[in-house]
């Protein structure tokens, strides 16, 4: 087996992230994290028919006396639903999971957050275990316990803090994910590096037919390296109260298209996230233009590096502005003074910023 590059969270509730091929083949590394004798695994049917089989297999022949279940949901954005986390809930009662038992996700970002806000909840928390699937969830949701599901209002909107006991990222896994959504988990991995290392950039815009071409070594790389931006600052602000939030870059636009297309994404006629936040970094690059912060050339830049992953940098046809400013009402990062955006005074120097006046914002939009 390739060497495991490994990761570490630090922190009150510090965890590794390990990152080699053939991981989920491992049963000494999936059964170490767990604790008790009971293992719910979540998952969706896309992935759950290439590897649930061989997760359960690996966990019973490392540890015999696990009691294994699994819950499998469709697959798509529009499945991270209240509906569905009741149901995974019920799953854990029927499993009879006492509070040692660990909700293991295995999936994209849609089972990691649904599966993680279950196991934050049940009996008020017990251990998630997140074993990524797609390079999304490889480079960013697996990390930092952001967990949550989507309400028809707005994205993310009902979820906790809950950071998971380890994650394991198998990036064999990635040679049967779907060319689109490899091309979306590189949206975040662009996002790295335009908010924290504009160095970063110059590696992707040299690797960008590699990565595209899902080369092993450039893809372990740029898993290794995100994960390495994302366990820094969540380390030092897991709950979001301070500078966490510039891994919201190109979201406040990004979750707004998102939501007004109805989580869309994955049935083909919709954005899905990696590429609505794709939209959304270019969006806040020009917004960032628009008041006299930067300069357009690195916005011209990220643009093109974005092109050049095969990603979309505009905003879809349709979809009113207007209607997309009253969805950023209730992002996240709004507060009683208003809207705030993550701007950048240049490429791998992003800024949080209150006080940005509706008109520009949809000047911006229009110019879409
Ligand atoms: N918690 C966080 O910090 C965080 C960070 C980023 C994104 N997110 C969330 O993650 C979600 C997006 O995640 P995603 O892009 O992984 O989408 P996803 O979970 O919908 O997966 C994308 C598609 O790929 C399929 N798939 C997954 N792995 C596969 C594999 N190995 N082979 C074949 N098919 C596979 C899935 O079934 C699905 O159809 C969004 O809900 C977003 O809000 C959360
Ligand atoms: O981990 C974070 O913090 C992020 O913001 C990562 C984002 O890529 C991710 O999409 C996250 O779920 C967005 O969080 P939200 O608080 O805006 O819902
Ligand atoms: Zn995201």
């Amino acid at each position: 087996m390739s060497a495991v590059r490994k990761v570490e969270v630090a922190g009150d509730n510090s965890y590794s992230i390990e990152i080699a091929p053939g991981l989920l083949d491992d049963g000494a590394c999936l059964a170490k994290p767990l604790r008790g004798r009971h293992a719910l695994i979540v998952s969706d049917r896309n992935v759950a028919p290439l590897y649930l089989e061989r997760v359960h297999a690996s966990l019973t022949a490392a540890k015999p006396q696990l009691s294994v279940a699994s819950f499998v949901i469709p697959s798509g954005e529009h499945e991270k639903t209240l509906a569905r986390f009741g149901e995974c809930l019920h799953a854990l009662a029927e499993l009879g999971a006492t509070r040692d038992a660990t909700v293991i996700a295995l999936g994209g970002g849609v089972v990691g957050d649904l599966a993680g806000f279950a196991a934050a909840c049940w009996m008020r928390g017990i251990d998630c275990v997140q074993l990524p699937t797609t390079l999304l969830a490889m480079v960013d949701s697996s990390v930092g316990g952001k967990t949550a599901v989507d309400l028809p209002a707005g994205k993310n909107l009902v979820g906790a803090f809950h950071p998971p006991r380890a994650v394991i990222a198998d990036t064999a896994a990635l040679r049967t994910l779907p060319e689109r959504e490899l091309r979306a988990g590189l949206a975040e991995v662009v996002k790295y590096g335009a908010i924290f290392d504009a160095s970063f950039l110059v590696w992707l815009e040299q690797q960008a037919d590699a990565l595209l071409a899902r080369d092993d070594e450039a893809l372990a790389e740029a898993i290794a390296r995100s994960c390495g931006y994302k366990a820094e600052v969540v380390a030092r602000d897991p709950f979001e109260r301070g500078d966490r939030a510039m891994l919201n870059f190109g979201h406040t636009f990004g979750h707004a298209i998102e939501t007004e297309q109805g989580y869309a994404g994955t049935t083909g006629d919709g954005l899905n996230h990696g590429e609505a936040v794709a939209v959304g970094m270019v969006l806040a690059a020009r917004l960032s233009t628009a008041l006299g912060r930067a300069g357009s050339a690195d916005a011209d830049r990220l643009q093109r590096l974005l092109e050049r992953l095969g990603l979309p940098t505009a905003i879809p046809a349709g979809l009113d502005p207007q209607a997309l400013l009253a969805r950023m009402r209730l992002d996240k990062k709004a507060d009683a003074d208003g809207l705030r955006f993550i701007l950048w005074d240049a490429a791998g120097a992003a800024r949080i910023v209150s006080g940005v006046a509706d008109e520009a914002v949809l000047g911006v939009l229009a110019q879409s």
